[in-house]
């Protein structure tokens, strides 16, 4: 077993770094106030490879593994959880499945400019009535004569879906069937039939761009489905499977910034003539602080390592997932606690980890949802 890095993962966490301490961190707080969406940025990430680690040269990106994806991940992550958000939605939830179920011809044309920077990618499963319960989407898409599909349906929660070009759509195509009614189509926003409806105002990560999508007798042509028809919903779980490696990389970032934060300040405060750091209270908080950042950290390397062996990572994903995002709740919360007032107060970033934090809990599946796809996987029963 070898715990160390190639150059070439050390390379892009660099790069990463860079960008994070000089360019996103400094605008972040002003970026979380306003919600703007922070394009410039975005671009810049896009311009350094970081929107397509994973997808290969030949199709704009920087043909690293999985393993540099969690690296780069964590970095941005821990300047600006908004960030990374759209950089994880581009790179896993969008990139990866085209890379995985595209034909050369839809990998050149949806790929390229959402790895490059040039574009942005969104994936839309979720609709108001269905999160978890993916398989109850109403989202229909009726074949026609000619081979094209009209689409009519509404999706939510969508991750930069007020600024994407192209979207991931899931749409039902044959109700009767469940999942194994459901494909997958690449939808351009710009043509007719697509709108975008209300954002979404969020506790956290709130330069990232929410909103609510509607279709409305789009057409999509016989050559925009992605991959088989019918084969839809193993596709999103495969790429949500590879999004929780994304998700997980992020609620480590997050929690380390809150470390960190932590480290200083508990060496710096003073309370009863010493440092609070030195006192056993404080001392337990911090190790167990380290020991889930660490863990966490170990078990999304895992899965990535697996991904990136080309061995099926579902369990190990969702281990990662829960873990961190539960250490990275728990540790905001411990870091919000050590700091107490500055810890509440918007002169500090504490508290915009804590309200970061609490996404990682909740989307590209919940720790309810983690829970059950581990424990069949553990009991073989569901
Ligand atoms: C709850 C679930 C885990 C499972 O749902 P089901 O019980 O309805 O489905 P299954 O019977 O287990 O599986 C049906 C079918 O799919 C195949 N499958 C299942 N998992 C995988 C996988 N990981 N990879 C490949 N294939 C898979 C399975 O073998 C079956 O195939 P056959 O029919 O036997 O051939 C699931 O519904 C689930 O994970 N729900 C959570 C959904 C979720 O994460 N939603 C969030 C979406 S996106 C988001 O959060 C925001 C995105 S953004 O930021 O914009």
């Amino acid at each position: 077993m070898d715990f160390g890095y190639t150059e070439e993962q050390l390379m892009i966490q660099e790069v990463a770094r860079r960008i994070a301490q000089e360019k996103i961190a400094p605008s972040a707080e002003g970026f979380d106030r306003s919600g703007e969406f922070p394009l410039d940025n975005i671009r810049l990430l896009g311009e350094n490879g970081l929107m397509g680690i994973e997808v290969p040269g030949e199709y704009g990106g920087a043909g690293m593994d999985p393993v540099a994806y969690v690296l780069a991940m964590v970095e941005i992550a821990a300047a600006d959880a908004a960030h990374s958000t759209i950089m994880s939605v581009n790179n896993s939830l969008f990139c990866n499945g085209i890379l995985t179920h595209g034909t050369e011809e839809q990998k050149q044309a949806y790929v390229r400019p959402i790895a490059e920077g040039a574009e942005i990618g969104a994936f839309a499963l979720t609709e108001p009535q269905s999160g978890s319960d993916a398989t109850s989407m109403r989202c229909r898409a009726a074949k026609q004569a000619d081979g094209s599909f009209l689409i009519n349906g509404k999706k939510s929660w969508i991750t930069s879906g007020p600024v994407a070009k192209y979207i991931v759509l899931f749409a039902m195509t044959e109700p009767d069937k469940g999942a194994r009614g459901i494909t997958a189509f690449l939808v351009d926003t710009a043509r007719d039939g697509f709108h975008r409806g209300k954002t979404e105002p969020k506790l956290g990560i709130r330069a990232s761009a929410t909103c609510e999508i509607e279709f409305q007798d789009y057409v999509a042509r016989a050559e925009d489905v992605l991959g088989d028809e019918g084969h839809g919903f193993k596709i999103a779980m495969g790429v949500l499977d590879a999004g929780r490696i994304g998700i997980a990389s992020q609620a480590i970032g997050i929690a380390r910034a809150a470390y960190e934060a932590t480290l200083s300040y508990v060496r710096e405060r003073k309370a009863f003539g010493q440092p609070i750091g030195a006192f056993q209270m404080t001392q337990a908080k911090i190790a167990d602080m380290k020991c889930k950042l660490d863990a966490s950290l170990l078990l999304t390397l895992r899965a990535a390592w697996l991904k990136g062996q080309g061995k099926r990572f579902t369990t190990e994903a969702s281990v990662a997932k829960l873990t961190a995002s539960e250490a990275a709740m728990w540790i905001a919360h411990q870091a919000v606690q050590i700091h107490a007032g500055m810890g509440y107060s918007k002169e500090m970033p504490i508290e915009r980890y804590f309200r970061d934090a609490k996404i990682t809990e909740i989307y590209e599946g919940t720790s309810e949802i983690q829970r059950l796809v581990i424990a069949r996987h553990e009991t073989g029963l569901r």
